[in-house]
C-alpha cells in the first residue's frame, strides 16, 4: 500500500518521539512491502518562532492532502507562564483538529501484565483493565466564544453541543462496543450542566438501536474515582471534549506511564495519530521520554488503513520490549536506555509474524494452514 504521511513533530520531545515512530514504520515498509512517504511540516511554538502562527497554511494543505497526520506533541513553557500570550502553541493543535474535521479522539487504556508493578495503584485492582475512550475532539468548552471584559476582570468559556456533534461520536463508540465487551459508560456532568443533559438524552435514544450494548451513566466526579477504585468495569468510556482530556491523564496513570497512551483522532476525510501526552518540556533533548506512545500512534495509522497485521506487528515489537526490560526510566528508574535506543530495538524486532510461523511449520514439516 502507497500511503502519505504528514509528519508535524512540534515542540519538546515531539520530535524525538515521533523519529522512533518513523522508526518503527520503516521497518514496516520493508517487512511487509508497503511505500510510505513522509513529508514534514511546521506546527506549535516551532512554527511561530520560524513563521510568526502555530499553524501555517502549507501545514494544513499537506495534512489535508495526506493519508494521515503523525502528530508529535506541541507547547513551550515560554506560552504557557505567559497568560497573556496572544498566540499559542496550543491554538495549532486545535485548529488542525477543527479544520480536519477531527470529532473524535480514540484513547486505548490497556495494562501491560509485564507492567504491572509500574502501576502506583494494587495489582488486584489493575490487572486486565482494557478499556477505550471516545472523547468529542472539536466541539464543547474548547471551541465555544471566549470572552474577557474590557478590565480583564471577568472571562468565560462557553460550552456548546449540538445534537449532530453528539450523535456522530455515540455512533462511534457504539459500534467499538460491538465487538468489545459490549458496555459503554458516559460520562457527563448531567446534575449541573443543561449540555450535559443534552448529551444523556441523544445518548439515550441513540443507545436503543443497540439494543446489545449496556449503557451506563456516570457523573464525572464518580467517574474519576471509580477510575481508581475499580477502573476493569470500564468497556467503552464516552464524554466531551474537556472531560475526555482530563480522564484520560489520569487513566494513564493506571497503565504505569503517560508515555504508553496513544490515541487516533479521526473524522470523516481526515485522521491524526498523536501521543495523549504532551510536549514534556523538562525533557527536551535529554533522550529520556518514552517513544511507546508515539509509536502506538503510529500502530493506529496503520490499523485506520485496514493494515492489521503490521499494526499486530508493532504491537508485538513493543510487548516484546517491555518484557525484555528495554524500556525508558519512566517505566524502570534504574533504566539507562534512552529514546532513541528503545526506538530502534522496538522498530528492529517488528516480524511479519505471518511469514515467521510460516517458516517455521515449514521447518517441522507443517503446512501454515494447520496451524493457524
Ligand atoms: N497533544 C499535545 O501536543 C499536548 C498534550 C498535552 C500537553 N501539551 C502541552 O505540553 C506542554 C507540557 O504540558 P504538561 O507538562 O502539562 O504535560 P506533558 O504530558 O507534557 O507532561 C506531563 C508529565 O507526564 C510525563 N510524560 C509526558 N510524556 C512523557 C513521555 N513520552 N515519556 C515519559 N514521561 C512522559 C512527565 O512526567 C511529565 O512531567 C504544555 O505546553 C501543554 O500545553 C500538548
Ligand atoms: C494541548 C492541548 C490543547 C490538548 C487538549 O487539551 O486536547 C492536550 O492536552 C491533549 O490531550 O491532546
Ligand atoms: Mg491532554
Amino acid at each position: 500500500m502507497n500511503l502519505k504521511i504528514a509528519l508535524l513533530s512540534g515542540d519538546g520531545i515531539g520530535p524525538e518521539v515521533l523519529a522512533q515512530a518513523v522508526k518503527c514504520l520503516q521497518s514496516v515498509e520493508t517487512t511487509f512491502n508497503h511505500h510510505f512517504t513522509f513529508s514534514p511540516a511546521l506546527v506549535g511554538a516551532t512554527a511561530i518562532d520560524q513563521t510568526g502562527t502555530p499553524l501555517p497554511d502549507e501545514t494544513l494543505e499537506l495534512c489535508k492532502n495526506s493519508d494521515a497526520v503523525l502528530f508529535g506533541a506541541i507547547g513551550d513553557p515560554k506560552y504557557d507562564n505567559d497568560p497573556n500570550a496572544k498566540v499559542r502553541p496550543e491554538q495549532g493543535l486545535l485548529k488542525l483538529r477543527k479544520e480536519l474535521g477531527l470529532f473524535s479522539n480514540i484513547r486505548p487504556v490497556r495494562v501491560y501484565q509485564s507492567l504491572i508493578d509500574r502501576s502506583p495503584l494494587k495489582k488486584e485492582i489493575v490487572s486486565g483493565v482494557d478499556f477505550t475512550i471516545y472523547r468529542e475532539l472539536t466541539g464543547g468548552i474548547y471551541f465555544g466564544e471566549k470572552k474577557i471584559n474590557e478590565k480583564g476582570t471577568v472571562a468565560s468559556d462557553l460550552c456548546e453541543y449540538s445534537e449532530k456533534e453528539i450523535s456522530r461520536i455515540a455512533h462511534l463508540a457504539f459500534k467499538a462496543a460491538k465487538s468489545r465487551r459490549k458496555k459503554v459508560t458516559l460520562v457527563d456532568k448531567a446534575n449541573v450542566l443543561e449540555s450535559s443533559r443534552l448529551w444523556r438524552k441523544v445518548v439515550t435514544r441513540i443507545g436503543e438501536s443497540y439494543p446489545e450494548i449496556e449503557l451506563d451513566f456516570l457523573f464525572v466526579d464518580n467517574a474519576a474515582m471509580q477510575m481508581i477504585l475499580n477502573p476493569s468495569q470500564f468497556d467503552v468510556i464516552l464524554t466531551n471534549n474537556m472531560f475526555g482530556d482530563i480522564i484520560s491523564d489520569e487513566a494513564s496513570v493506571i497503565t504505569g506511564s503517560i508515555g504508553l497512551l496513544a490515541s487516533a483522532s479521526v473524522g470523516a476525510d481526515n485522521a491524526m495519530f498523536e501521543p495523549i501526552h504532551g510536549s514534556f518540556p523538562q525533557a527536551t533533548g535529554l533522550d529520556i521520554a518514552n517513544p511507546i506512545a508515539a509509536i502506538l500512534s503510529a500502530a493506529m495509522l496503520l490499523e485506520h488503513h485496514g493494515l492489521i497485521e503490521e499494526a499486530q506487528a508493532i504491537h508485538m515489537a513493543v510487548e516484546n520490549a517491555i518484557l525484555n526490560n528495554v524500556v525508558t526510566p519512566d517505566l524502570n528508574a534504574d533504566s539507562t536506555l534512552g529514546t532513541d535506543y528503545v526506538g530502534d530495538y522496538i522498530a528492529n524486532s517488528i516480524v511479519d509474524t505471518d511469514e515467521y510461523l510460516h517458516l517455521n511449520n515449514e521447518n517441522i514439516g507443517l503446512g501454515k494452514s494447520t496451524i493457524i
